[in-house]
């Protein structure tokens, strides 16, 4: 088994006295800001005048612009979206990043595909934790973490092992597990993760599952249930405990159609898709359509965006949801999200 680090295994005192610039406080930056306050760090939340400035501040941190806030911090960690980051960093970050400082990432992008040249006499890595920011907070609060990874690109001190670890601490993730990959390999994985089966995978697994039963004539919200609602009930078991926790738990039945029917929706053409998406991803030929969009403002994004969200089973879902309070509970996570989609 790789080698994992947990709490026992990570000393702090790595980033005692040095002050932590978090960029950008959206998904990852407000989890990543509060759970290393909370841990005992020195925070300085970087961020442009708008709702999530306000935010940090409403929270008890202390907030200023991004080129203060790189100016202040021993450790400068990137939190701002990826396809922002190149002139977010050029503009108000680079200039701050002298000698002995540490540039800090959660996605390996865009140092791994050239867009970010960090200067040679910088420590430079990654903590990447697997697991949306919201997440990230609500695990740490409740007294667990979410795991991550940590990959050293440039290791100029001596100590950037020491200190991503403190800082992945810092954060929650020695709570549920530490590993150590490379900046290639969290990019790669994180990206086809997310596209084949996190994300794109799940998704588009969801929507034809509810339009099929919605086109053979059974009703909406009941598709809605049976494809999207419960299905967080079924990966909780998972997460649980793995496929045969779920096993378990569901009926025999369940279990037949599961290893008869699930081979055949899922099959060998699938598994060459997914090979396919994950060569995109690793000549860059992804990563250049991703950055290309952005230069155009995002056409193609847009269109599919507001498709996506007239769906049918969007429609339904928010008015199911809408008689399930507790199922919006974290209202206040949820305004974070909309606050920064643009
Ligand atoms: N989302 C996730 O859970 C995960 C993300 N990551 C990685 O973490 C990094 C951050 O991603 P994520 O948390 O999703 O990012 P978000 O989209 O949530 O970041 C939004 C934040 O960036 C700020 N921001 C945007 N543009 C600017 C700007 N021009 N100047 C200053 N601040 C700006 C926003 O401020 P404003 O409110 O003013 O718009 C907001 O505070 C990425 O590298 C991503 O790949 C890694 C693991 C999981
Ligand atoms: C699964 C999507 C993710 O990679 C994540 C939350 O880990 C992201 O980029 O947001
Ligand atoms: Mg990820
Ligand atoms: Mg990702």
């Amino acid at each position: 088994m790789a080698k994992m680090y947990y709490n026992q295994d990570v000393n702090e005192q790595a980033l005692k006295g040095q002050t932590i610039a978090v960029i950008g406080y959206g998904s990852q930056g407000h989890a990543h800001a509060q759970n290393l306050k909370d841990s005992g760090f020195k925070v300085v939340v970087g961020v442009r005048p708008g709702k999530s400035f306000d935010q940090a501040k409403q929270d008890g941190l202390e907030v200023t612009t991004v080129a203060e806030a790189a100016q202040a911090g021993d450790v400068i960690m990137i939190l701002v979206p990826d396809e922002r980051q190149t002139q977010i960093y050029e503009e108000s970050i680079k200039p701050h990043l002298t000698a002995g400082k540490s540039l800090v990432f959660a996605h390996g992008f865009n140092v791994h595909f050239n867009q970010i040249v960090p200067p040679k006499d910088v420590d430079v890595f990654l903590v990447a934790p697997k697991g949306p920011g919201h997440l990230v907070r609500r695990t740490f609060e409740a007294g667990a973490g979410v795991p991550a990874l940590f990959a050293i690109h440039q290791d100029v001190s001596g100590n950037a092992k020491d200190t991503a670890l403190a800082y992945a601490k810092g954060v929650g993730a020695a709570r549920a597990g530490i590993l150590e990959t490379t900046f290639k390999e969290e990019t790669e994985t994180d990206l086809f993760g997310e596209q084949a089966v996190l994300c794109g995978g799940v998704t588009s697994l969801v929507k034809a599952g509810f339009e099929t039963l919605v086109e053979a004539g059974y009703q909406p919200e009941l598709a809605y249930f049976e494809c999207l609602h419960e299905l967080k009930l079924i990966v909780d078991l998972m997460y649980e405990g793995g496929m045969s926790g779920m096993r378990y738990s569901i009926s025999d039945t369940a279990q037949w159609g599961d290893f008869v029917s699930g081979p055949r929706i899922v099959d060998a053409d699938t598994k060459a898709r997914m090979k396919d998406v994950l060569t995109d991803i690793q000549t860059g030929k992804f990563a250049k359509g991703w950055l290309l969009e952005n230069q155009l403002n995002r056409p193609e994004f847009t269109a599919i965006e507001n498709a996506e969200a007239e769906h049918q089973i969007e429609q339904v879902g928010r008015e199911l949801r809408a008689m399930m309070p507790f199922v919006n509970e974290d209202k206040k996570s949820k305004e974070v999200v909309t606050n920064v989609s643009n």
